[in-house]
């Protein structure tokens, strides 16, 4: 771990997770790249430069990816990666994690979440705010849970999906790689089918 913290991407979910890389204490200094020229401060930090320019700071920073896009901060990520940057976890202080909860490089998890007990969330992911996740989830790499969504115990989001804001998602549920479940939709059933499913309960539009 170093002791500064360059944050890709400097809009509403960057600021977000620099404010928990601020609650943590962990980095002297937090700074940020940003492809907006006009932008030079969020949240009172600076913007550095831009982000094609983060593997010149590979040696004297920990990198985190905070766009929202699951698509592009996979990207980013894995380019990272194969750089050998150091990407840390930012957990809010004031989320709960139950034992045995795995939590894997790149994912922001942030205030007010529950981790129940024996779930494993991947790399690259962002748990939103005041979700709950119950025991036995497995969270794969770079989905997004929005914020307030609900999953039950024993729940598999596959691969880059996002689970739109206040969505619920049953007991013993697969949900599909790179699926979108709409704000608020129930999902009940598997959802074995990649794809945008909405609603109570969840169909597939
Ligand atoms: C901190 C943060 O801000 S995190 C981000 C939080 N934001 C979210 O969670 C947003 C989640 N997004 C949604 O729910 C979106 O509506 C999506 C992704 C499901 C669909 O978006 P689009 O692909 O643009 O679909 P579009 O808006 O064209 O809607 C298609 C149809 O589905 C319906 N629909 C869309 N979303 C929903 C929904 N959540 N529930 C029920 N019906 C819906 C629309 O009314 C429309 O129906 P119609 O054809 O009869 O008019």
């Amino acid at each position: 771990m170093k002791n500064k913290l360059l944050i890709i991407g400097a809009s509403g979910h960057g600021k977000v997770v620099a404010d928990i890389a601020l609650n943590t204490n962990r980095w002297q200094s937090i700074s940020f790249l940003d492809d907006n020229e006009n932008l030079k401060f969020s949240l009172g930090l600076a913007v550095i430069g831009k982000s094609n320019e983060a593997i010149r700071h590979i040696n004297d920073f920990d990198i985190f990816v905070g766009i929202g896009n699951n698509a592009i901060r996979k990207k980013i990520q894995e380019s990272l990666e194969v750089e050998g940057a150091t990407i840390p976890t930012l957990i809010h202080p004031n989320a709960i994690l139950g034992g045995q909860v795995e939590v894997a490089s790149g994912t922001a998890v942030m205030a007010g979440v529950v981790i129940n007990c024996s779930t494993k969330i991947g790399k690259g992911c962002i748990i939103n705010t005041g979700a709950t996740l119950d025991h036995d989830n497995i969270i794969e790499d770079f989905v997004h849970i929005s914020p307030g969504v609900h999953l039950a115990g024993t729940v598999n989001v596959g691969q880059g999906s996002w689970l739109g804001i206040g969505s619920i998602v049953s007991n013993n549920i697969n949900v599909a790689s790179n699926s979108i479940v709409g704000a608020g939709a129930v999902v009940v059933k598997d959802i074995t089918e990649t794809g945008t499913y909405v609603g109570v309960p969840a169909r597939r539009v």
